[in-house]
């Protein structure tokens, strides 16, 4: 058994769910940030519990030829990324092997029987990002924002993050400007002081236009109107500032209220064909290039010949329903979020597609009542967050046997599970991996799955 701050030999065999390297020491599985296949390291036990142990990496003895130097100056230090140190091939490589040891762990397919297709990445992995909310702080009298450390609560300044669009990044270094300038005053999370919390600025890829969010302890936000007058003059690009506020003590970066301070309540986003207006909480993927090419594959594993009804699960504002519904005879959408479902609505509205509707509630709710009702589907489309689909929707599924069955999943581990339940009655014709962010340890997946026999 290992001991804390024990040093030994590792060699480690492949990258784990969170990007970390993974080795076998006398049969002790250990996770090592940044160690990649093939290296052989020598590790220092950071923690040791009875299944797994954690470690850090004290010296490379042998390196992967895909061992490349981030080009983030602040990679070692910031949690966003954990793949920059491989070269961008072998990370798309290290998903697809991700993929394939979900279903080996979470499964009962023969993993060599399945068609598990090369990962999709990008032409220039880099600067994807649509959207960024960097936590505000004040580092030696200065306003800095960023995300905080990987391993300690500390803020990391961050002038240019490389995965982000540009224009988010400029709107953030400029706020921060003005609001040192203007000495708003910045939260202190321990203290429960000051004002400013995030900045969240998003763009539109194909519009260029900026919306900005300063997230706000309280209501009250000190030389609003100067800080509104200096963002319009220093930002042109920046067409929604808004304000929104959460005095509360939660993970979560938005609260309840949004104030529009200046500009319009929307920016305008388009996808293929689709134009979106993005209000400032709204969900909108934030790799608005690799999503394009994920709702065409999910397009053609659908396979529509506009005969068919079809239920777009878990739909947020409704993007993969609408690529799909000049495809089908009637689409069917369903969200938790009253909002994501007001916002679907507007743009199936918008786009004047009559055959589109979308309800709020819980997919493991809705299309049992759907079935009763006499409504089924032939084509169920499934895009879960990571826990995947609840039981009772597998189970309505297997009942309702719709000949195709698209899934789209965040988390390999939990499509593994909730294909193995369809597997029942459904052949996994192929499962697609994306790369929707490039650099980090995530995995897109697109699985077809079509009925077996009639
Ligand atoms: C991964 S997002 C899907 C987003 C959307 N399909 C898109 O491409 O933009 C998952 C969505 O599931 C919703 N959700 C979570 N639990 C749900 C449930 N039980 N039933 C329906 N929707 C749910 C969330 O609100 C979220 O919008």
């Amino acid at each position: 058994m290992l001991q804390q701050g024990q040093q030994f030999p590792l060699t480690i065999k492949r990258l784990g769910i969170n990007g970390e390297g993974v080795g076998y020491f006398k049969k002790q599985v250990v996770f090592v940030p940044g160690a990649l296949p093939g290296e052989e390291v020598v590790v220092q036990a950071t923690n040791v519990y009875p299944t797994y142990a954690e470690g850090k990496m004290v010296r490379i003895r042998k390196r992967s030829p895909h061992r490349v130097k981030p080009l983030c100056p602040v990679y070692d230090r910031c949690g966003g990324c954990q793949l920059q140190h491989l070269d961008y091939n072998a990370q798309l490589e290290a998903k697809r092997d991700i993929v394939i040891q979900a279903l080996e762990r979470h499964s009962r397919f023969h993993v060599e029987e399945l068609d598990i297709r090369p990962t999709i990445g990008m032409d220039d992995p880099w600067h994807y990002r649509n959207k960024s909310q960097f936590q505000t702080g004040v580092k030696k009298g200065r306003v800095i924002a960023g995300l905080y450390s990987m391993n300690s609560h500390e803020l990391i300044d961050i002038d240019r993050c490389f995965i982000q669009h540009d224009a988010t990044n400029r709107v953030t270094t400029v706020v921060k400007t003005i609001l040192q300038h203007l000495r708003i005053p910045i939260y202190h999370e321990r203290k429960k002081t000051g004002v400013v919390r995030t900045i969240v600025a998003r763009v539109g890829f194909f519009t260029g236009d900026v919306q900005l969010v300063i997230v706000t302890a309280t209501k009250e936000l000190p030389r609003k109107d100067l800080f509104v007058a200096e963002v319009k003059r220093r930002l042109p690009e920046v067409k929604s500032i808004a304000q929104n506020i959460n005095g509360q003590k939660t993970s979560l970066i938005f609260g309840d209220e949004t104030i529009v301070l200046a500009g319009e309540p929307y920016i305008q986003e388009v996808l293929g064909d689709l134009s979106f207006e993005l209000s400032a909480r709204a969900f909108f993927q934030l790799n608005p290039i690799q999503t394009v090419k994920l709702y065409d594959e999910v397009k053609k594993a659908a396979a529509l010949t506009k005969n068919e009804r079809v239920v777009d699960a878990y739909c947020g504002v409704g993007t993969i329903g609408l690529w799909l519904a000049r495809e089908a005879k009637e689409v069917r959408g369903m969200d938790t979020i009253p909002e994501a479902i007001d916002d679907a609505r507007q743009n199936a509205e918008r786009h004047g597609f009559t055959n589109v509707t979308y309800a709020v509630g819980k997919a493991e709710v809705l299309l049992p009542k759907w079935v009763k009702e006499g409504w089924k589907p032939d084509v169920i489309v499934v895009d879960p967050p990571r826990t995947g689909c609840d039981n009772a929707l597998l189970k309505t599924m297997l009942q309702v046997k719709p000949k195709t069955v698209v899934y789209v999943s965040c988390n390999p581990s939990s499509l593994a599970r909730d294909i193995d339940t369809l597997a029942k009655q459904y052949c996994v014709e192929y499962i697609q991996p994306f790369d929707l962010f490039p650099h980090t340890a995530h995995v897109e997946s697109v699985a077809k799955l079509v009925r077996r026999g009639k």
